[in-house]
């Protein structure tokens, strides 16, 4: 028996009709039995579906943006069915049911669980669009609904993996389709033990297509980006970055740690843990090798550069006349872990202890109300964070130069800086 692969395709891979015809192009002489294709939600459609629920919550009208969102899906698939196709009504369908969930009571108190249910129609629609244009491709693949594989914990928006579990359901659900078909079912979304959706954090897709991997102890994951493979900088952001022909798994990890965002930070400890190469190539330029992660055992002395935006920064002073111990420590730290929020970089002096944080609707509020009590809070907010690994010295002075700096934090291996460019 072949051993099982996983591909993985994300927004930007998908984002218009000529996108899912070059993802049939690509797939011509690569499907095969025992393929596992993990899909995200279209283009930005994630970010719409999320503007959707804030412009619920806040009782505004969401029926217009809605409609917008509805009508990309149809353009799109104007332009890949002929008139009639059942696509259409499918699709329809799906939107029946995204507008009944947006419908539903959403508060502050649900509105991590409203979250899940209603982002992940990003996913459900894509998949059913991107299986049935295949299939028209006489490329065949069976659609599976990924919350009947991964099974979660009910950390709405962050939830957890139950292993065993998901391993059970790979084995029972997928094994025996796989021996038949390629198989297509999408990222970033599970289910909870009552079959409540989860999802598994922002751009978690690629995160699926580990967990799927390690599940069914697949032989390689290749995630098909809009870039090379992995750069020691986002060339969005920097000129003529470096492309890395192979990483060791620790550094790839550090990586996506510090927010390189072309991997999901959870992607490489389920891989590394059975050494499953991980594969990163650019669906624009499919025969080119990319990057392969595995275990090298060597770390590449290439300074990188990764930026992480929308950024906060909040300092938590004691307002007696003790110095910081550890459990002031163990306090902001429990209150961030109740919050769900991880912390990007702390540092901590005699009397404050800070921290920098991703931006998360309510979140920064509720911290700040637990531990106004026992701190004094100060945060900035909209801030950028800039990590160089293996930092040299006129790179760092390059980058200094051009932030207004709040906050540094220097290693052996690292360079840190948190503030708002000038
Ligand atoms: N070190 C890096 N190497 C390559 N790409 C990077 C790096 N850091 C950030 N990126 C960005 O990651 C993007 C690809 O990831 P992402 O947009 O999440 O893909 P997708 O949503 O299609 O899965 C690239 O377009 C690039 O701008
Ligand atoms: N669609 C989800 C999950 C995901 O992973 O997307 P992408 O593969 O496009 O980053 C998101 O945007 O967060």
């Amino acid at each position: 028996m072949t051993k099982t692969q996983v591909f993985k395709f994300g927004g930007a891979s998908i984002k218009d009709a000529d996108s899912i015809k070059n993802l049939a192009n690509i797939f011509r002489n690569r499907l095969r039995k025992n393929l596992i294709i993990v899909v995200s939600a279209m283009g930005k459609t994630t970010n719409s579906l999320e503007e959707l629920l804030e412009l619920r919550i806040n009782e505004e009208d969401w029926y217009q943006k809605s409609a917008i969102l509805e009508s990309y899906h149809y353009s799109i698939c104007e332009e890949l069915f002929p008139e009639g196709h059942s696509v259409f009504s499918r699709i329809k369908n799906w939107f029946i049911q995204l507008k009944n969930e947006i419908e539903r009571p959403v508060s502050k108190e649900n509105y991590d669980e409203a979250y899940d249910r209603i982002v992940a129609f990003g996913e459900l629609i894509a998949t059913t669009i991107v299986m049935e244009y295949l299939c028209s491709q006489g490329l065949i693949v069976l659609w599976q609904d990924a919350r009947e594989l991964i099974s979660t914990n009910a950390d709405f928006r962050f939830a957890k993996i139950d292993w065993n579990q998901t391993e059970k359901l790979c084995r029972s659900q997928l094994l025996p389709k796989l021996d038949q078909f390629p198989v297509l079912t999408q990222g970033f979304i599970g289910a909870d033990a009552n079959g409540r959706t989860t999802t598994l954090g922002r751009e978690g897709s690629d995160f699926t297509a580990a967990i799927l991997a390690s599940c069914l102890d697949a032989c390689s994951v290749t995630i098909w980006k809009d870039v090379p493979g992995v750069l020691n900088a986002d060339p969005k952001r920097f000129e003529n970055p470096l492309l890395f022909d192979e990483l060791d798994y620790r550094q790839a990890a550090q990586m996506t740690f510090y927010g390189a965002s072309v991997i999901h930070p959870k992607t490489i400890k389920p891989l590394a843990n059975k050494s499953i190469p991980l594969f990163v190539k650019s669906f624009l330029n499919p025969d080119a090798k990319g990057t392969k992660i595995h275990a090298t055992g060597i770390q590449n002395p290439i300074p990188t550069l990764i930026l992480k935006e929308r950024q906060i920064l909040v300092t938590f002073q004691v307002t007696d006349f003790s110095f910081i111990e550890e459990h002031h420590i163990h306090e902001v730290y429990r209150e961030l872990d109740q919050l769900k929020l991880r912390v990007n970089l702390l540092q901590t002096s005699a009397i404050s202890i800070s921290i920098v944080i991703d931006y998360q609707v309510y979140k920064l509020e509720k911290l700040v109300e637990k531990l106004k009590g026992i701190f004094k809070v100060r945060y900035n907010e909209d801030l950028q964070l800039l990590t160089i690994l293996n930092p040299e010295e006129e790179l760092v002075r390059k980058f200094s130069g051009t932030y207004s700096i709040l906050l540094e934090q220097v290693t052996r291996t690292t360079f840190q800086l948190v503030g708002k460019p000038k």
